[in-house]
């Protein structure tokens, strides 16, 4: 889980534990994300999935879409339940890569 979550672009800040931060209660408590759908599938519901969700930008990885992925796979990473995480993206395509073609990871503006 941790070499899925160091797949995502070195972003600092976003990357760091958040151990207790209201994100992570807010999906604690079963809420939705924006740009990911998260569910946990099997018989022991023990597999972790993240669906990519931003059809319309082809999920294109927006600072949005990249933080509620690092919440995700945190929450997962801290689930004592689950076992394994899947990582799936749309039906066209997996991501768009990187949003528009500046650097949100550098100006964090998108
Ligand atoms: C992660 C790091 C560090 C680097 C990178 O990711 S480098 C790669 C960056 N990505 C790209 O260069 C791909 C850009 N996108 C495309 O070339 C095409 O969209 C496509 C080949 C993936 C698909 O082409 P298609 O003709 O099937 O669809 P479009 O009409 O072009 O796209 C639909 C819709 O999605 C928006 N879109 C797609 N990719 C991005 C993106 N990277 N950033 C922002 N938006 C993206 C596209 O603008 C269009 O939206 P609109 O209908 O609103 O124009």
């Amino acid at each position: 889980m941790a070499a899925l979550r160091s797949l995502l672009p070195c972003v600092p800040g976003l990357l760091r534990p958040r151990h207790g931060c209201a994100a992570l209660r807010t999906f604690a408590a079963g809420a939705k994300f924006e740009y990911i759908i998260t569910e946990k599938k099997g018989k022991a519901h023990n597999v972790g999935l993240i669906q990519l969700n931003r059809p319309k930008a082809l999920n294109a990885l927006c600072k949005g879409l990249i933080t509620e992925l690092s919440q995700a796979l945190q929450a997962f990473e801290e689930d004592r339940a689950v076992g394994a995480i899947v990582l799936t993206g749309g039906e066209k395509v997996f991501a768009g890569g990187q949003h528009g073609s500046g650097s949100w990871a550098v100006r964090g503006a998108v």
